[in-house]
């Protein structure tokens, strides 16, 4: 069965815990958090502060995406704010091995991600020290932007991979998702989808998630 995480970013800024818990009890896997530096990504959300605040009102599995560079400065105070998963994007720093093995060595799952047009060779060597791959279906930095198609393919490349390999890898796939673009990414090979305005712009957020999972 697919996970869905929907994206805070889509969410109303003003009441976040009352958004998180929309979505928590609407039937949410995992609540994905998109962190934003303004520099590895041109635009800026918010750090671990308000990962901690949101920690204190729900139980789900926080699932945090930084979009950042220098991201070795960031993980522990991250993983002090309650996160699950971290996931790192390849793009933003050469020793990747190192920086996963930080994550992990303090019992949080470790994930990394690909922009669309960085290619999955570049995490080959480091796929047996991950637990999941995010693949990114938008060029990361805001929400609400249009799928890109050839991720598609990707996905599928990246499910032999795993498969080949016998790894205990999951595929999340972020950016773009809604209930027209949702099955094929799921018959591609990814597991959990990211989909921040598909939930947090349907006027019923329990029956996105659903449709989102095919159960409607
Ligand atoms: O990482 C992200 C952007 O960089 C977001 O998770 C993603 O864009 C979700 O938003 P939407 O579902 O509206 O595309
Ligand atoms: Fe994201």
């Amino acid at each position: 069965m697919v996970k869905i995480a929907p994206s805070l970013l889509a969410a109303d800024f003003t009441r976040l815990a009352e958004e998180v818990l929309k979505v928590e009890q609407g039937g949410a896997d995992l609540l994905h958090l998109d962190i934003m530096d303004g520099h590895f990504v041109p635009n800026l959300t918010f750090g671990a502060p308000v990962v901690a605040a949101l920690r204190q009102v729900s139980k789900l599995p926080f699932d945090v995406h930084l979009m950042i560079t220098n991201p070795q400065d960031h993980i522990n105070a991250f993983i002090k704010a309650g996160a699950d998963l971290i996931t790192v994007h390849a793009e933003t720093h050469p020793h990747l091995h190192r920086l996963l093995q930080t994550i992990k060595d303090q019992g949080v799952r470790a994930g990394i991600a690909l922009n669309p047009s960085t290619p999955l060779v570049t995490i080959e060597e480091v796929l047996p020290y991950v637990d999941m791959v995010l693949l990114m279906s938008v060029n990361p930095g805001f929400g609400g932007q249009q799928f890109i198609s050839t991720v598609l393919d990707k996905i599928r490349r990246l499910r032999q991979m795993i498969t080949e390999r016998n790894l205990p890898v999951v595929i999340e796939v972020d950016g773009g998702i809604n209930a027209e673009t949702a099955p094929a990414v799921i018959a591609a090979g990814a597991t959990i989808l990211v989909a921040g305005s598909a939930v947090y712009g349907a006027v019923d957020a329990a029956q996105a998630i659903a449709s989102l999972k095919g159960l409607d």
